[in-house]
C-alpha cells in the first residue's frame, strides 16, 4: 500500500468525506484516516438519529391538529428499531464502501499530525506513518463538553451519543442546557414517552442564538406539553450512587431533583486532542483557525486545512460539507497552481441556515435583529403570524407560527429570516437563497407564493415592509 498521497484527511465525517469527493474530482489521490466509524458523528450519533427519533413526535403534533384524525400511542420499540436502521445498526460498511468508489483510500486507526505533511496513523495493526504531496485536511470534528459540575462526571451522565442511541427512554430524564441538543431531545423523549422530562436552563431562555421570539415558542409549547422548563437554574451538585441507578441533581436554589437519566448538552468544543498540533506550532485547545478558503492560519507553507466542526467556524454538517467542499476545489486548484476565487467561504458570512426540529421548528438563516445591529447595519424588521395564512389553516387548527425579516434598509436586501412554525424546515431555502444571492426586495415581491401554501407569509412580509 502506497504511503504518499496528494492529499490526507484526518477525520471521516460528513466534512471529510466531502474533501475526498472534490479533491478526487480535481484529479488528486486521496487517503482519509478515521478512528472509528466512517460517516463520522452525524451519521450514527448526531443529526440523523435525533431526526429519526424526532419524526414520529412531529408527525404527531402535526395529527393532533386536524380533526377527524386520531393517532394511538407511539410505539417507542418501533420508533427506536427505525432509528437502528437510519444508522445502518452502526456499520459503516456503506459508507466504507462510498469512499472506495470515489476512489479515497479509508486508512482505519488514529491520525496524529507528525510535522508537516506527516501523518501517523495508529490502529490494532500497529502504525504507519502517511505523506501528502499537497495538503492535509483536518476534519475531527467535535466533542461534548462537560462542565466541572461537582459529580457530574462521576455520575456517568448521557452525552449525545447515549441521548440519540437511546435503548429504552427513561421514565424522569433531566437535561442540563438549552441549546438545540438540550431541545431536539427533550422534545423527543418526552414524545416518545419520558413521563417527567425537566430542562435545567442556566441563562433566561432556549436557543438563545436565535430571535428571543424563538426560544420563547419553544418555551410555551413544552410548558404546554407537559416539559418542564426552568431557567436561571443553577445546578450545583450531581450524585448517583450506583451505575444506572437513580440520579440526584442539587440546584443553587429549590429542593433536588431525582431522575432515571441526566443528559449532558452543554455544548461541544472541536476534536484537537491528541492530533499532533504542537508538532506544527498550533495551539492544542483551541478550534484550528482558518482563512476562507479553509487554509490554517497559522501555519507556514499552506498545507494544512481545517473543515467541519474543528474549525469552530459553524457547527453543523451542511455547513462543514460545504467547507469542505471549497477545501477539496481549492486545494486541487493550487496543485494546478490555479488560484479561484470563486472558491471561498461567502455562505458562513451571510449566515448559515439552520433548523432546529422541534415543534414548533426554529428556522433561521442569516443575522437577528441583535447581530445585524451590532455589524452596524442599518436595520429594520418586519414579522407576520403565520398562523393567520389561509394556507396555515389549511393545515390544521390551533397552528402557531411566526417569521420575522431583517431588512438592510441601505440595500433593500434580506440580512436575516426566521420561521417559528410546524413543518417551516421546507420555507428555509427560500430565505436562504434570498439572503445569500442578496436578492432585493422590489425583485423578491414577483417571487409570487403558491395559495394555499405556508409560503404565502413571504407576501404577507413584503406587504408588511409596505411593498
Ligand atoms: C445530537 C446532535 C444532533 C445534530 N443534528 C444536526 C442536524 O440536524 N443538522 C446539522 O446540520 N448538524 C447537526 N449536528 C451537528 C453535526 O453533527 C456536526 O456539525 C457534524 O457532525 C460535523 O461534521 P464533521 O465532519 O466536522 O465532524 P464529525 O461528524 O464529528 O466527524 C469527525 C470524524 O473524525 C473522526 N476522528 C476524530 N479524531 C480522529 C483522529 N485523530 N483520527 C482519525 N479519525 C478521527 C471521528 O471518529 C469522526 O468520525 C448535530 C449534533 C449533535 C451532537
Ligand atoms: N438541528 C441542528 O441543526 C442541530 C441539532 C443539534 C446540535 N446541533 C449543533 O451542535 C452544536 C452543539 O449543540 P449543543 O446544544 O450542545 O450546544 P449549544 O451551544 O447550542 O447549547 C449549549 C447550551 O448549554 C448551556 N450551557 C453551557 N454551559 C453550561 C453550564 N455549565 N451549565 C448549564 N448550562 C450550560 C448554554 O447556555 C446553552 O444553552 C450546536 O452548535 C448546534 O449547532 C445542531
Amino acid at each position: 500500500m502506497a504511503d504518499e498521497f496528494d492529499v490526507i484527511v484526518i477525520g471521516a465525517g460528513p466534512a471529510g468525506e466531502n474533501v475526498v469527493d472534490r479533491a478526487v474530482r480535481g484529479g488528486l489521490t486521496v487517503a482519509i484516516v478515521e478512528a472509528d466509524l466512517a460517516g463520522g458523528e452525524c451519521s450514527y450519533w448526531a443529526c440523523v438519529p435525533s431526526k429519526a427519533l424526532l419524526r414520529p413526535v412531529d408527525l404527531a403534533g402535526e395529527v393532533g391538529r386536524v380533526p377527524g384524525l386520531s393517532l394511538g400511542e407511539i410505539d417507542a420499540s418501533k420508533v427506536l428499531a427505525r432509528r437502528d436502521e437510519a444508522v445502518s445498526n452502526y456499520d459503516d460498511a456503506g459508507q466504507a464502501r462510498w469512499i472506495d468508489n470515489v476512489p479515497g483510500e479509508l486508512v482505519r486507526g488514529r491520525g496524529r499530525l507528525d510535522g508537516p505533511k506527516r501523518v501517523r496513523v495508529t490502529s490494532a495493526e500497529g502504525e504507519r506513518t502517511l505523506t501528502a504531496r499537497q495538503a492535509v485536511v483536518l476534519a475531527t470534528g467535535s466533542t461534548p463538553v462537560i462542565p466541572p459540575v461537582p459529580g457530574l462526571a462521576e455520575a456517568a451522565p448521557w452525552g449525545s451519543r447515549e441521548a440519540t442511541g437511546v435503548k429504552e427512554v427513561p421514565e424522569r430524564l433531566v437535561v442540563l442546557g438549552g441549546g438545540v441538543v438540550a431541545c431536539e431531545m427533550a422534545q423527543a423523549m418526552h414524545g416518545l414517552g419520558a413521563r417527567q422530562t425537566t430542562l435545567l436552563v442556566r441563562g433566561d431562555g432556549l436557543l438563545n442564538r436565535m430571535e428571543p421570539f424563538a426560544g420563547e415558542m419553544v418555551m410555551e409549547s413544552f410548558t404546554e406539553a407537559g416539559i418542564d422548563v426552568r431557567t436561571r437554574t443553577e445546578t450545583v451538585r450531581v450524585e448517583r450512587s450506583r451505575p444506572g441507578g437513580p440520579v440526584t441533581v442539587h440546584l443553587a436554589e429549590g429542593p433536588p431533583l431525582e431522575a432515571d437519566e441526566l443528559l449532558v448538552a452543554t455544548g461541544r468544543r472541536a476534536a484537537t486532542h491528541d492530533l499532533g498540533l504542537d508538532t506544527v506550532g498550533l495551539p492544542e485547545n483551541a478550534p484550528v483557525d482558518v482563512d476562507d478558503s479553509m487554509r490554517a492560519t497559522g501555519v507556514s507553507g499552506g498545507w494544512l486545512y481545517a473543515v467541519g466542526d474543528i474549525n469552530g467556524r459553524v457547527l453543523l454538517t451542511h455547513m462543514g460539507k460545504y467547507q469542505a467542499r471549497i477545501a477539496g476545489d481549492v486545494i486541487a486548484a493550487r496543485a494546478r497552481g490555479d488560484e479561484l476565487p470563486a472558491m471561498r467561504d461567502l455562505a458562513g458570512g451571510y449566515g448559515s441556515p439552520q433548523v432546529v426540529f422541534t415543534d414548533p421548528q426554529i428556522c433561521a438563516v442569516g443575522h437577528t435583529e441583535a447581530t445585524a445591529r451590532k455589524a452596524g447595519f442599518r436595520v429594520r424588521v418586519v414579522d407576520y403570524d403565520m398562523g393567520s395564512v389561509t394556507g396555515a389553516y389549511l393545515l390544521g387548527d390551533g397552528y402557531r407560527g411566526r417569521a420575522m425579516a431583517v431588512v438592510d434598509e441601505d440595500r433593500k436586501v434580506l440580512l436575516g429570516v426566521t420561521f417559528a412554525a410546524p413543518g417551516a424546515a421546507e420555507l428555509l431555502h427560500a430565505a436562504t437563497i434570498a439572503v445569500t444571492a442578496e436578492v432585493p426586495l422590489d425583485r423578491l415581491w414577483h417571487a409570487v407564493p403558491s395559495f394555499p401554501t405556508v409560503s404565502e407569509v413571504w407576501l404577507r412580509l413584503m406587504e408588511a415592509y409596505g411593498l
